[in-house]
């Protein structure tokens, strides 16, 4: 147990283990003044010391975190350090990872994989508003605020975020281009598809709430998973997508569309006809308010289908 940073230690008491990742765990922690729950995320530098670009990875994520100002995104309390580990103060999301819960109902019903579908894009279409592609959308990274079936979820872990530089294309295209690759010019290095991939990794994740599998699996066939990745091919085993409407296949399809010119954005995922629910995303804004705000009489801010997929409330703010 390497020696928690003194200033920590001060303000919290860090206890159990809760989650587990590939870079360090999270804690679970009391603030010793007020008692209230917080997670604690330690990603220990010297896994990636050997890449070098931990460092970078982490800085970048830790600026994302402190800058991003939506409900469905992760918030950042404090922040410690020692030479070895980042120590990161979270808001406690008390229902954990995705990945448990679908794995323990097995698969989702339909209507709550529809509530916690639109979080995500809602939380997605944010951070692409403001430049940034998350590039690791997976259940391990979206967290439920309770263990209720209508609970706010939270996207995090923005190791692989990044914030798409079109001064840093810019620059680039300012220099000798002689050794520059062709996609450097073409589009598919600049803002559009760089965005799509999260376009993809949401398909995947609703496939999986759908249906409790994983669309792409070496025990399909023979191809390897990278295969059937790159050629497209998913399989709907019947007996698991039974009971799942056209309309929620229909969104599933359209995002798991190989080319990503075809494939369907975040903006018009939030236009299908799936989403158009008006008591799902009724709840979901009210999962959505700031704290408090949930029980005031609706009327004035009932949302419709189209002010549902506008800019985030004011309360959002945008990146400073
Ligand atoms: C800046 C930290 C962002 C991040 N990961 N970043 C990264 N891996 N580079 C990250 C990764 C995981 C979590 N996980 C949690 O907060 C969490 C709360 C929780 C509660 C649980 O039961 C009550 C069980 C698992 C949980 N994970 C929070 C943040």
């Amino acid at each position: 147990q390497s020696s928690l940073p003194r200033a920590l230690q001060d303000k919290y008491v860090l206890t159990r283990r809760i989650g587990t990742g590939v870079c360090g765990e999270v804690r679970l922690a009391f603030e010793r003044s007020t008692c209230r729950k917080f997670a604690v995320k330690i990603i220990n530098k010297k896994n990636f010391q050997s890449e070098g670009t931990a460092t970078r990875n982490a800085e970048t994520e830790i600026e994302i975190l402190q800058r991003v100002d939506h409900p469905c995104l992760i918030k950042t309390e404090d922040f410690y350090q020692t030479e070895d580990s980042y120590y990161i103060v979270l808001e406690l999301m008390e229902g954990g990872e995705l990945f448990h819960r679908v794995k323990s109902q097995q698969q989702l019903d339909e209507g709550v994989a529809k509530l916690y579908f639109y979080q995500m894009l809602c939380a997605v279409q944010y951070l692409h508003r403001n430049g940034i592609i998350h590039r690791d959308l997976k259940p391990e990274n979206v967290l439920l605020s309770s263990s209720e079936d209508e609970c706010l979820i939270k996207v995090t872990d923005f190791n692989q975020s990044r914030i798409l530089e079109e001064a840093a294309l810019m620059r680039t295209l300012c220099g000798t281009p002689s050794y520059l690759a062709p996609e450097v010019f073409t589009h598919a290095s600049s803002t559009g598809y760089g965005l799509a991939v999260d376009a993809w990794s949401l398909g995947v994740l609703l496939f999986v709430c759908l249906s409790g599998y994983a669309p792409f699996h070496e025990s399909f066939g023979e191809r390897s998973v990278t295969e059937q990745i790159i050629h497209g091919e998913f399989t709907m085993v019947p007996s698991k997508w039974r009971r799942v409407s056209n309309q929620a296949k229909d969104v599933v399809r359209k995002l798991l569309v190989v080319d990503p010119k075809l494939r369907m954005t975040v903006d018009e995922a939030l236009q299908h006809p799936w989403l158009q629910d008006q008591p799902m995303l009724q709840t979901a804004h009210r999962l959505m308010k700031p704290a408090g705000r949930g029980d005031e009489d609706d009327e004035d801010d009932a949302p419709s289908a189209a002010v549902s997929t506008e800019a985030e409330p004011s309360s959002a703010g945008s990146l400073n």
